[in-house]
């Protein structure tokens, strides 16, 4: 998700001298440091020391060690933190890091990378006017961002824009396999599902008719399309879909419970 953000930020312009990453594995910095040009460090503190701005990504279950390991260096430079770990809450982030600290809790997507991410983000009491700007500035340069009022409904928004990403890969993946079952060689099944789903979404984007009416308007009586749409109803495609994105809030949920919530 880092690597997301920092290739969106860079393609949007950002000063690529003004991204310091860090990461524990040399391999990796390495490889951050060639595909970005950035500073790759090693030390936490040290890339804190030097920022204002600090996003944290690493995973949501080893979020609470590395804020203790941070800590010192967060009360003593007071950056505005931003993070993008899923389900951990503010509260819990504030109380790990000491307290009365600045903290935007974001809810990106990988489509960062190529500037067409969607993320949620929630402030904290302790975030200024002018470090939300800062915070909604940075994700800005990787897609939309969209802020919510209450911090749970980040739980709604990972299982729709944080996880949703991975449905459609999934979907897509589904119809490319069956294009080639139905005769088509694979190169064409992939092409025809790509520009399929990229036109799907720019049409929807684009048009001022809903969904529903877009559906509506491929589906001709008692053609080809219509078969299709009543086999997908008949295996409750709704209630699959609803049943999957509860699971993945529930999940949110969990994370925050699991992890979070420890004095
Ligand atoms: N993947 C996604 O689509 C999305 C992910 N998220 C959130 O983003 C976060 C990261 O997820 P994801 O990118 O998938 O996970 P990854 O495991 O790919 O990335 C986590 C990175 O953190 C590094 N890391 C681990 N410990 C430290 C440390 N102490 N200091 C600095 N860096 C460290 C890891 O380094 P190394 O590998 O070298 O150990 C790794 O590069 C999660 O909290 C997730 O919930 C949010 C939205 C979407
Ligand atoms: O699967 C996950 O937990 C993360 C959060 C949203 C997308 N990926």
């Amino acid at each position: 998700m880092a690597q997301s953000l920092i290739g969106g930020l860079i393609a949007s312009g950002y000063n690529k001298q003004n991204i310091i990453a860090t990461d524990p594995t040399e391999a990796q910095r390495n490889s951050v440091t060639q595909n970005f040009g950035i500073h790759c460090l090693a030390d936490n503190a040290e890339a804190i020391q030097r920022s204002d701005i600090v996003v944290l990504a690493v995973k949501p279950q080893v979020l609470e060690s590395v804020c203790h390991s941070i800590a010192d260096a967060v009360q003593a430079k007071k950056p505005l933190i931003i993070s993008v770990a899923a389900g951990i809450r503010s509260d819990d982030i504030n109380r790990w890091l000491g307290s009365n600290t600045a903290i935007v809790r974001t809810m990106p997507n990988t489509p960062a990378l190529i500037q067409t991410g969607a993320t949620g983000l929630f402030a904290n009491t302790f975030v200024s006017n002018e470090q939300q700007s800062q915070a909604e500035h940075i994700l800005r340069a990787a897609g939309i961002t969209v802020w919510v009022d209450e911090e749970a409904k980040l739980d709604a928004v990972t299982a729709l824009s944080g996880s949703g990403p991975a449905y459609y890969f999934m979907f897509m993946e589904a119809m490319e396999q069956t294009a080639q079952t139905l005769g088509l060689d694979e190169k064409t099944a992939h092409l025809l599902t790509l520009q399929t789903a990229l036109g799907a979404a720019k049409m929807a984007l684009e048009s001022h008719q809903d969904c529903a009416t877009l559906r509506k308007n491929v589906t001709s009586p008692n053609g080809t399309t219509e078969r299709a749409i009543q086999s997908f109803e008949n295996a409750g495609l709704h209630q699959i879909v609803e049943n999957a994105m509860k699971a993945a809030q529930t999940r949110a949920q969990e994370l925050a419970d699991e992890l979070g919530g420890k004095a």
